[in-house]
């Protein structure tokens, strides 16, 4: 597979590795000072563009991207006030789009188990749920991606919780606080909290290989798909029981 990377920055360059050892030509790789580059022939030759840059620049390099016919896969987050745009783009036909805010398949099983808490805690309404999200020192948004959708689940899931905030205490309400140090890859914990005791469910990334590898096996899989992608379909598709994940959907 003939793979852009867009971003060749920490993720870009842990993609790069892995491409690489899983047979992948890597033909461009575009960061800050050659983004004039995604309108090269050689770009439009990749069969997919993998994306790993920053809020304020995904969305224009998705467009750039599609404009040349080539799918996206990108793991960018804090852009999500854009995705009815991208999706809709999509539903158009004109554009191939995967995204994720977490490509590791640890976060994804992580993402279940949470949906299943969550809807199992609608029954235990002395239990309330918040989160801590801990990152290095240079991500540039808070929460994270994968804090919001993990607080999505809840939401979807649990009768008590309406919405997510980063100050807000209430009781309908969903507390996430973000913690920045040293070069923690990524951390999220989910605590559920009682008179009598605390559950505590935690995944802990050791280091960026897992998003890596994520992002190069949903890349293999967009190859030859259209429209808008997502890591649900991916998941139902690596799992050799998909009925255990339609049962925490
Ligand atoms: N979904 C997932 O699984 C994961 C998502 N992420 C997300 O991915 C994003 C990138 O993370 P990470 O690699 O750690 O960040 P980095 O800052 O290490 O890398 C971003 C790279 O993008 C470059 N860049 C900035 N603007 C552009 C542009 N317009 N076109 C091309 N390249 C550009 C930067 O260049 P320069 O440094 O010169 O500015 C830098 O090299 C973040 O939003 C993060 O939250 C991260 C890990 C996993
Ligand atoms: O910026 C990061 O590093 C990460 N970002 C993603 C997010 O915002 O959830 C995924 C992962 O936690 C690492």
């Amino acid at each position: 597979m003939k793979i852009a990377l867009i971003g060749y920055g920490k993720m870009g360059k842990a993609i790069e590795k892995i491409a690489l050892s899983r047979g992948h030509e890597i033909v461009c790789k575009i960061d800050i000072d050659n983004q004039d580059d995604m309108d090269s022939p050689l770009f439009a030759s990749a069969d997919v563009a993998i994306e790993f840059t920053t809020p304020a620049t995904a969305v224009a390099n998705y467009k750039r991207a599609f404009a040349q016919g080539v799918p996206v896969v990108s793991g960018s987050t804090g852009w999500l006030e854009s995705m009815p745009e991208i999706k809709a783009m999509c539903d158009r036909g004109e554009a191939t789009f995967f995204w994720t805010s977490n490509f590791s398949l640890g976060v994804n099983i992580f993402f279940a188990v949470n949906r299943y808490l969550a809807a199992m805690m609608s029954g235990f309404p002395q239990y309330h749920p918040s989160m801590t999200e801990i990152h290095h020192i240079h991500k540039l948004d808070h929460p994270s991606g994968t804090a919001i959708t993990l607080a999505e689940g809840i939401i979807a899931k649990d009768n008590l919780i309406k919405s997510w905030s980063e100050d807000d205490d209430a009781a309908d309400v969903l507390r996430i606080d973000h913690v920045r140090e040293g070069e923690v890859p990524g951390t999220h914990i989910i605590k559920w909290d009682s008179e009598v005791d605390t559950i505590t469910i935690e995944h802990c990334a050791k280091s960026r290989e897992g998003f890596a590898l994520g992002a190069v096996i949903a890349a293999e899989w967009t190859v030859g798909k259209h429209g808008f992608l997502t890591m649900d379909q991916l998941m139902h598709g690596l799992i050799a029981d998909s009925h255990l994940l339609d049962l925490v959907k």
